[in-house]
């Protein structure tokens, strides 16, 4: 078994739209590694859904080369591409039922036609079912189900014919807060359980800080961003990335309403306004209190927030310190490597999330 499931070399996507062109991928390069929970993240239009459906050929692109466990797509004939597009699962955002046919008739469709026995289809679907959480629903009629328990349905329409990829298309985006943790829950369990890889597009932060291990941040059709999602989105690079993670944790909200209340101008000259971010255990050791006390600052705490991503504790304080800022600063800046970083909120900064 190869340890990239899924590699995209130089894919571009072009759509030509009557007189206009439309760049929907552009030159990108992506290695997911066998067992992972990619997420993929972007806002509406950012090319999420072309590229993923590069994956299994659903879309073809136009230049690049797609693999999957091993096999060159593009070089298969129809059989079997037919074939290798089964390693490849897809859930949707409107889930995709067949309101015509049971819950267990949607999840028994992908056999049809294959060669296996009615009952071995039934076993096979009804295992899934169990496996979902939904043994009790198998004759029920899609329309009859909660948004969740759709999914959940299309979730094991989509591993019955074993896929080693399953790709989550916004699956989570119709549904209440609630259901959308417990349909996250179940994908973890699944990647956990059956060792299935898991591709999940989102323009949701915090459904990549919920399950995801690595991300990819999408703009205008080019990855701009990627990693471990605990490292992209506690010291992300790209502002895109930036706006992503300031929305989601609140602190962006934080910085406006505080300028709002104090003039950045009209700080004395030993006084600053910096936003804090502590990763890891330096969410536990006190750092800023101990500097404060070294330095005799005074640290006046305008917001705090902790938050989780990737099982991993990320905090958020904005404070103005007053007194010896320049001594502070420096000290701080030497703890970078126990997980703290500051950044200094200043006119610019302040002029950038107001644009
Ligand atoms: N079949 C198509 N023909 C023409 N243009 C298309 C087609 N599919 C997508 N596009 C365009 O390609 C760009 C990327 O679309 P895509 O759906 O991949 O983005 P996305 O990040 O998934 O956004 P969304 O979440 O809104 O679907 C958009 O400008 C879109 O209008």
């Amino acid at each position: 078994m190869s340890e990239h499931i899924i590699e995209l070399a130089d894919i571009s996507v072009t759509f030509n739209d009557g007189q206009q062109k439309v760049n929907a991928v552009q030159d990108v390069n992506l290695q997911i590694d066998t067992g992972d929970i990619y997420g993929i993240i972007g806002y509406s239009g950012a090319g999420k859904s072309t590229l993923v459906r590069v994956i299994n050929l659903l879309q073809m692109p136009t230049t690049g080369r797609v693999t999957v466990n091993g096999q060159q797509l593009q070089t298969l004939a129809p059989a079997a591409l037919r074939q290798a597009r089964k390693q490849v699962g897809m859930i949707f955002q409107h889930f995709n039922l067949m309101q015509s046919r049971t819950v267990l008739g949607n999840v028994i469709y992908p056999l049809l036609g294959q060669k296996i026995s009615k009952r071995d289809r039934q076993a096979k679907a009804l295992a899934l079912l169990k496996l979902v959480g939904l043994a009790d629903y198998a004759d029920t009629y899609p329309n009859k189900l909660s948004g969740g328990q759709k999914q959940r349905v299309a979730i094991a329409r989509a591993l019955v014919t074993d896929p080693q990829v399953l790709i989550s298309d916004e699956a989570t985006s119709a549904l209440d807060p609630k259901t959308t943790a417990a349909i996250l829950a179940l994908l973890q369990r699944l990647n956990r359980e059956l060792g299935v890889t898991i591709v999940l597009i989102t323009h949701e932060m915090q459904v990549i800080k919920s399950i995801c291990h690595h991300v990819a941040v999408m703009e205008n059709g080019r990855i701009v961003e990627r990693g471990p999602v605990a490292q992209v989105f506690t010291a992300p690079k790209a502002p895109i990335t930036l706006d992503f993670v300031e929305t989601s944790t609140n602190v962006r909200a934080a910085i406006q309403r505080i300028t709002r209340t104090i003039k950045l101008s009209e700080l004395a000259a030993n006084q600053e306004l910096i936003a804090f971010k502590f990763i890891g255990q330096a969410t536990k050791k006190g750092v800023i209190s101990q500097l404060s006390q070294e330095f005799k600052v005074d640290v006046n705490i305008l917001f705090a927030n902790i938050d989780q991503i990737d099982g991993q504790n990320v905090g958020d304080m904005i404070a103005i310190i007053t007194g010896d800022i320049t001594g502070f600063n420096a000290a701080v800046a030497r703890r970078a490597d126990q997980g703290v970083h500051t950044r200094l909120i200043d006119e610019q900064v302040v002029k950038g999330l107001s644009d």
